[in-house]
């Protein structure tokens, strides 16, 4: 398996907050994770990339322990926003700077990326005047270039129009047939998570655990038909049943 997580606990002020989580995530996968409000995604999100340690618990990438290590994982929160000061390419090229390379190379380098993650024509322009979408799509990228082993994005979408978010889903799917990094994503939208994603872990409970995993297939279309179709429907009644049985 390319990246594991094996019984992570983590308790703050004494307080129990996720408990027992073991996951895995194969090369080029996209999984979803579910989960109310206040479960713990967060929490986990930040210890999956290095951020905060484990009380319990190891995570490993292709078999290496690399619990506690910052920079493997790249790691997209919430608020994840561009600087508005600087143009597209310097924003994007941020994360090779702080690898060392010089500001020639990373802004070369970055360029190669911007044909595939629809930005030709941005380089010089400021986050203001870019779409929504776009500069969505410019917090992925640098993200991407933070690291391309694995990408953990906390709700990466949510703040977008409803057209905007289907364009940048069929996007999004396009982009990850070329990668070979898998994505976990935390959403709230149950129709996102069944759209993108291979597999969706539903987490529940106090303290919060992965109570089910919902493998979907037949997903992947980026066709209208998908959503309204029978299949679609069953799994949303599925996974709401599941978010509410715990
Ligand atoms: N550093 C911390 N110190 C103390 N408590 C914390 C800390 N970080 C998170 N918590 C608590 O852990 C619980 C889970 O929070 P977390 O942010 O992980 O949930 P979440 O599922 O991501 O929520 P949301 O969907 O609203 O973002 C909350 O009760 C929160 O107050």
């Amino acid at each position: 398996m390319y990246f594991k997580a094996e019984h992570i606990c983590k308790s703050y002020d004494g307080r129990k907050i996720i408990e027992d989580i073991s996951l895995e995530l194969k090369e080029g996968e996209l999984v979803s994770l579910l989960g109310i409000s206040g479960i713990g995604k967060t929490t986990l999100f930040n210890i999956l990339s290095g951020l905060e340690k484990p009380d319990s618990g190891h995570i490993y990438l292709e078999d290496k322990d690399i619990t506690g290590q910052t920079g493997i994982a790249s790691y997209m929160q919430q608020k994840d926003l561009l600087m508005p000061y600087k143009t597209i390419i310097d924003n994007v090229s941020l994360p090779l700077l702080l690898k060392g390379m010089s500001k020639r190379e990373a802004r070369e380098k970055a360029s190669t990326y911007f044909k595939q993650f629809g930005l030709e024509g941005t380089k010089t322009q400021y986050p203001i005047q870019l779409s929504g979408g776009m500069r969505q799509r410019a917090a992925l990228l640098r993200s991407y270039l933070f690291s391309s082993k694995l990408m953990l994005l906390d709700e990466p979408f949510s703040a977008l129009d409803a057209i905007t978010k289907h364009h940048i889903h069929d996007w999004y799917l396009e982009i990850m047939k070329e990668m070979r990094s898998p994505t976990l994503f935390i959403t709230h939208d149950i129709d996102e998570a069944i759209l993108l994603s291979d597999r969706i872990y539903i987490m529940a409970g106090n303290p919060g655990r992965l109570t089910k995993m919902f493998t979907i297939e037949g997903a992947k279309i980026s066709t209208d038909d998908f959503t309204t179709s029978e299949v679609f429907i069953t799994y949303k009644k599925e996974i709401l049943k599941a978010i509410k049985e715990a």
